[in-house]
This record gives C-alpha cells, structure tokens and sequence, in this order.
C-alpha cells in the first residue's frame, strides 16, 4: 500500500526535476508570469547575455503601473518608463505581452485563470506575493522574489523548499452577506499575520466546495496575508467549468484527456497534514480591518479593541495601529466615517465581486467618492454588459479601467494622508494606499456598504428585500 498522499505532495513530486543535497527541490515551471516589477531580473539576465528559456511559457503583463485613465498622454514620466521597460524586454525575449489596450488586458492574477494560462497541476510562479491565488485551480503557485525571477527565466525551474501541509477545513453554509473575503480575514485574525507561516494551505469542506472560482481565488489570494507560502483547493466540477473553452485551456480530445487526470488532483481521504484548522461557515461574519495588518481584523459589530485587553505581545502593535488610524478604543467600529471607497484589486475586482457591489449599490448614492477598477479588461466589457458599470456610475462612483490601481497606487491612484478608505483589497500596512492613508478591507459587498452609508457598516441590513 501507498503511503496515503496529499495535494501538495501530488502537485510536487509531478515537479520534482532534481533533489538537492540539503533537502531543497529542483522544480519545473509551467507557466511564469512577470509584470513590470519584473525589470531587475531581466537586467540581470541582461548583464549574463541569457536568453529566456522557455518564451512560450513566460507571458508578460502591465498591471501594477497601469493608468485607470487610458486616454491622453501618460501624466507621470516615471509610469511610462516602467511600462515601456516590461514592452522593451517582452518584444526582446518574444514574450506574449498584455499590453494597456490588449482586450485581455487585466492584473496578472486576473488575467492567468481568465485566459486559462493557469490550469490544475501546473506550477506557476510570479514575481509578486499573491501568485498563490492561481492555486484556486489546485496548481501549485507560489511567489518568488528577484533572483528567482531570472532563474526561471533563465532556466524554466526553480529550487524550492517543500512546505508544511495546513488544512482549513470550512464546514457549513455561508449565512448571506458573507464571502470568501471574510472567511480569509476571519482565519487570519483567529492564526495571525504569520500563522500559516511555513505551510502551503489545503481549503477544504462543504463551504470552500460551495464557492465559485471567484471566491476560491479569493481564499487563495489572501494565503499570504496568513503568512502562508501557497493557497490551494482540490479541482472539482465548478473549476472545470470555468476552464472549459478558455483560450490556452486543452480544447477537444485533449479536453477529455486532461479532465482524467485532473479529477486525480486531491488530497487522500487518509492524508496526514502537518496542522489541521477547522472553521464553521455559520459563525462566520462580515469583518473589517482596523489596524495595519490583515490580522487586526474583527466582526463588524464588534467595538474597536483596547489594547490592554489584549495579550502583551499584541498590546503595542494594537496601541500603535489605533494611533494610525485615527479609532478611539472601545467604540463600535460599525459607524466610524469613511472618506472613500476603493473596489478592485486581485483579492476582488473579479465578476462576481462588481456584482456583489452592485447589488448593494442599485439604485442607491455613495455618500462618499470612490473608484471601481475591475480587475481585467475582459471583466470591465463583462460588466458593462450585465450594466454594473451604471449603477456604479449612478451611484456617483468612478468606473475606471483594470489595473492594481489603489491597491498599492503605484500607478498614481493614491487616498491621501489623513483619508480613510474602505478598500476590497488585501492589504492595510501603513501608506500602502498612499502616504498617512488609512485603509479598512472588507469584502466588495461590505465597501459597497460603507459607499451608501458613509461609514463602516453591516452589509446585511442593506440586502434585505433584494435578489442576490
Ligand atoms: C509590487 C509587487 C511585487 C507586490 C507583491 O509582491 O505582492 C504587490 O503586488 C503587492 O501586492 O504588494
Ligand atoms: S492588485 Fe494589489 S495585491 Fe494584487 S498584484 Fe496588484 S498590487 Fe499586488
């Protein structure tokens, strides 16, 4: 009898080219995605003379720098550099480029499952954190940093440490109003900013085979945020539809062929985990953040936290996270005035999550400015289509184009300093939105909830009487 395996253990042994003297793995790459971040590897690669391995595998895309205003000439010299520099290298090297006006254009975690590049069983990296949302697909993705960046593009593989195995069973039925966003930040303030640390993590149970692709995405996306190296979830009949006829996904025979294999993609009924985690859906609430990390995150209807309640070593990181943004302990955090809104990003610019808004938003005014960004050109035409756009605009919200856009404003659209934003994002550290900014995340539906009110607000008042 086989020694009972589990998907991490299938997904690297597929991988698996080489295992070197001090226990690290030589893996090959499938599918290496590379944004404008991407310039210091190229250089690198540059300086050696190297050419890139494996074009055909590598595919270039324009996110992080991308203006969600794409008419008139680019305002920031600096931005058009960026983008030029990742154009320069992708027509050196013959890579498939998303460009700013490419139809398929979109944020690279967006734009890898839309286009079917990212598949179950592949390995995929990318020279950003959140490339564990690919594992949604039961791929094994991971990020990578600089180095790494040039030698798979040197190579194709990349030497990794095999991770622990954490299994997050969530069991139950998410009560409406709540998403993968919360599932993800509730795990997250229960384990810690670093409490996945070490570990690629399994979602399992009833309430993560329930989700769509989208929230999956979601769940994987926000791994890191758990100090997880890698996010992952069994493929199973809803991950196949969505692949089905996806540009670069297997088409006809080949179909058939691949569809065999992947259902093999699981973790055993017997598999032993390193940790196992167990959550139930129906405890699960809308939660926000309300310090500078993913962490300091808590129910809606709970009262911002004092910190000497709190166990020491957590005491002054709370202490000094409060001071930040501007929350007086012991109120509610429900009612606490925001500025503006933001909805976009990898973590939830998805279709799925324009329409969670959306439905929150219809026939109803923001109180407060805000953009929408959806995550990828094709999402933006799919919700022009469906009409999100002008209830979005109705509402008083700016529908601009795809890209990471204030996620981390790179690419200009920054909160100022001072200004609280509730953000669908995945991240709240200090300035992420810009300098002295103070970010709240929160599920789309939840940001669409603070827009109408003006404040931190429950979203499950405001859905009564409507069809989701
Ligand atoms: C700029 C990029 C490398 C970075 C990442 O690695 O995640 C960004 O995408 C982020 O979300 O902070
Ligand atoms: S949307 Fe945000 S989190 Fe995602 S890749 Fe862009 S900057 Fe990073």
């Amino acid at each position: 009898m086989n020694a009972p395996l589990t998907l991490l253990d299938r997904l690297w042994s597929l991988h698996e080219v080489h295992q070197g003297e001090d226990g690290t793995s030589l893996l090959w790459v499938d599918r290496h995605l590379v944004h404008e971040g991407s310039h210091h590897a190229f250089a690198k690669l540059a300086e050696r003379g190297l050419p890139v391995a494996e074009p055909g595998l590598t595919f270039a895309v324009v996110d992080h720098y991308a203006p969600t205003r794409r008419t008139g000439p680019m305002a920031d010299p600096a931005i058009a550099r960026m983008i030029d520099t990742l154009r320069g290298n992708a027509t050196r090297h013959g890579l498939r480029l998303f460009d700013l006006e490419d139809p398929d254009q979109g944020i690279v975690h967006v734009v890898g499952p839309e286009q079917g590049l990212t598949l179950p069983g592949l390995l995929i990296t990318c020279g950003d954190s959140h490339t564990s949302t690919h594992g949604a697909f039961g791929a094994l993705a991971f990020g990578i940093g600089a180095t790494e960046v040039a030698h798979v593009l040197a190579t194709q593989t990349i030497w990794q440490r095999k991770p622990q195995a954490l299994r997050i069973t969530v069991d139950g039925d998410l009560p409406p109003g709540v998403s993968a966003k919360d599932i993800a930040l509730n795990w997250i303030a229960r384990l810690g900013a670093d409490g996945a640390q070490g570990h690629a993590v399994e979602y399992a149970g009833s309430a993560v085979r329930n989700l769509s692709m989208e929230g999956r995405m979601t769940l994987c996306n926000l791994t890191i945020e758990g100090g997880g190296r890698m996010g992952m979830v069994a493929p199973d009949d809803t991950t196949f539809a969505y692949m089905r006829g996806r540009p670069h996904a297997p088409h006809g025979d080949d179909w058939q062929r691949v569809l065999d294999n992947w259902r093999n993609l699981a973790s055993d009924a017997d598999a032993r985990f390193d940790r196992d985690v167990a959550l139930s859906a129906e405890q699960i609430a809308p939660i926000v953040t309300w310090g500078t990390s993913p962490e300091q995150a808590l129910p809606i209807d709970a009262l911002v936290p004092d910190p000497e309640g709190l166990p020491p070593a957590k005491a002054q990181a709370a202490r000094a996270a409060l001071d930040y943004m501007g929350l007086v302990p012991g109120r509610p955090l429900a009612g606490t005035p925001v500025d503006q809104i933001f909805i976009g990003s990898c973590t939830n610019g998805r279709i799925e999550d324009l329409r969670a808004a959306a439905a929150v938003l219809a026939g109803r005014k923001a109180r407060v400015p805000g953009l929408v960004s959806p995550g990828s050109a094709r999402v933006k035409a799919q919700a022009e289509q469906e009409g999100l756009d002008r209830i979005f605009v109705e509402a008083g919200l700016e529908w601009v184009a795809s890209g990471c856009s204030m996620c981390v404003g790179m690419n200009g659209d920054l909160v100022e300093a001072g200004k609280r934003c509730a953000s669908s994002t995945n991240r709240n550290f200090r300035g992420r939105q810009g300098k002295g900014a103070r970010t709240h995340l929160m599920s789309p539906a939840m940001v669409a909830a603070a827009a109408v009110t003006g404040t931190l607000s429950d979203v499950r008042p405001l859905l009564k009487g409507r069809a989701l």
